[in-house]
């Protein structure tokens, strides 16, 4: 187990943070960082579930690079309708940060971090079951478990020292937390049974898929990407913790994400990147165009090439890989994009795929690449602003963060996120999954259906619900 942390380490560098604090007359963000005896992430956020449930995140990148951690919530960080939502969260992350106190080890994915995402539409009229969300939401752990890509564990300790405040009843507390997130025997965990499940609308959605073809056939438009919803109803409460163990198992190829606000939690495992920015080292992915895998490795690898030779499919592709390479191009010193995609394949489907790498240009966060990016035509259209309009008039249904960036951002605007697919929210006593497909002048409603059904088999078997 972990390693007892020193009751006195970092106390003097804490008692600074309430000096300044006082000094300032604001509140001060005091940061320790330790490194500890490895331990399971999903323990750590079950550990959580007692103390802290509704303020829990997990975040496990596809690399097996870095997974994080979140338990507590130190401060939350949402946007308002008035002022662009990137914008306002990097002007709020930034002021917090200011005069902030840091103790211990200093690397990339330790220390204030926040963890969290944005909506796929701000224009699109939220609907109940996403009412714990802003367009932008993002919250700073108390405490986070940081494993690195070698195993290497660390644990982050955020802290508000506002003036007033007793510094040596605050350190107590938190020292308390500690011992409790690492020796707390674990309640066996009780989860909810699936009662039903449903899928909103199949036939209604096909037609849609029809409709939205003849427009593509007639109107300026290349691509509109349609989703539909399947709403999973059980017993109770489906706990997140369960969900993520099965998507852990399942999908290790996948970044693996949960995201709980309140009694709601949003949580997935998609295959996609968006960005990771790790100082001026720049990733991003293109990904559309899809088919099945086979049943045997030659079936696999006859569909695999049928896909990477299949006009619909490339066209689909190519769209996306237009749109990445400009937008990157604004904010990059230099982008690489491969001419020709590859395939990726997960457990339930294959990918056309293009891995894209670029170096940043000076001072330009994470976040001002997301906005440049969001929603790439893997999950919104092309042209962009046509097909996010046919989104907002066929689709009858608010997306939420699905499709939506969600990851992590630090100090430095370092970070990463992956675009929300595979994903779904647990809410009351429902799940409700997500999936969509790019449709084009070609699309058959038939099989983009068949293509969304594959896509849901992941959530639907972490959540346990079946369908024909
Ligand atoms: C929209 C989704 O996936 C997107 C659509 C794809 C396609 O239509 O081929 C492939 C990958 C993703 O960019 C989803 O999984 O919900
Ligand atoms: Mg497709």
């Amino acid at each position: 187990m972990v390693r007892i942390i020193q009751q006195s380490h970092g106390y003097a560098a804490f008692e600074h943070a309430f000096e300044k604090a006082y000094q300032f007359k604001r509140d001060v963000l005091f940061s320790m960082v330790i490194p500890i005896d490895p331990v399971d992430p999903l323990q750590f956020y079950e550990a959580g579930y007692q103390m802290f449930q509704g303020e829990r995140s997990f975040w496990q990148d596809r690399d097996g690079e870095l997974a994080l951690i979140g338990v507590g919530n130190a401060q939350t960080f949402t946007s308002n309708p008035l002022n662009d939502r990137f914008t306002t969260i990097q002007q709020q992350w930034s002021q917090f940060l200011e005069h902030a106190v840091y103790f211990g080890v200093q690397k990339i994915g330790t220390g204030p971090i926040i963890m969290g995402g944005f909506s796929f539409d701000p224009r699109q009229e939220a609907e109940l079951e996403w009412s714990n969300f802003s367009d932008g939401y993002f919250q700073l752990p108390s405490y986070m478990l940081t494993i690195d890509q070698y195993g290497a564990a660390f644990l982050t300790t955020n802290i508000i020292c506002s003036e007033g405040d007793h510094a040596k009843t605050i350190w107590a507390r938190i020292q308390a937390n500690k011992e409790l997130l690492f020796t707390r025997l674990q309640d066996h965990i009780k989860d909810a049974n699936v009662v039903q499940t449903i899928e909103v609308n199949p036939e209604r959605w096909k037609n849609t898929i029809g409709f939205v073809v003849k427009r593509l056939q007639k109107e300026e438009m290349e691509k509109v990407v349609l989703a539909r919803k399947i709403k999973v109803e059980f017993d109770g409460k489906k706990r997140s913790d369960t969900v993520l163990e099965r998507l852990r198992d399942d999908q290790p190829d996948s970044f693996i994400f949960s995201l709980e606000v309140l009694d709601s939690c949003f949580i997935g495992a998609t295959p996609e990147r968006l960005v990771k920015k790790e100082n001026e080292s720049i990733l991003s992915t293109c990904l559309a165009g899809s088919i099945q895998r086979g049943n045997t490795t030659e079936e696999d690898n006859r569909l695999g090439q049928l896909l990477l030779h299949d006009e619909k499919n490339l066209h689909e592709h190519q769209l996306v890989v237009n749109m990445i390479k400009s937008s990157l191009t604004d904010l990059c010193e230099v982008v690489h994009v491969p001419s020709q995609p590859a395939l990726m394949k997960i457990r339930d489907i294959q990918h056309l795929y293009t891995p894209v790498k670029g170096i940043a240009s000076k001072g330009i966060s994470i976040l001002d690449y997301v906005r440049n990016l969001h929603p790439t035509p893997a999950l919104g259209g092309t042209p962009t602003h046509l097909a996010m309009d046919v989104i907002r008039e066929e689709e009858g249904m608010n997306r939420g963060f699905y499709a939506a960036p969600v990851g992590w951002l630090d100090a430095q605007g370092n970070g990463e996120f992956a675009v929300a697919i595979r994903s779904g929210l647990l809410h009351d006593h429902h799940a409700y999954l997500y999936a969509g497909c790019g449709v084009v002048a070609d699309s058959d409603p038939e099989s983009e259906y068949q293509e969304t059904t594959i896509k849901f088999r992941p959530m639907l078997r972490a959540v346990g619900g079946t369908i024909k």
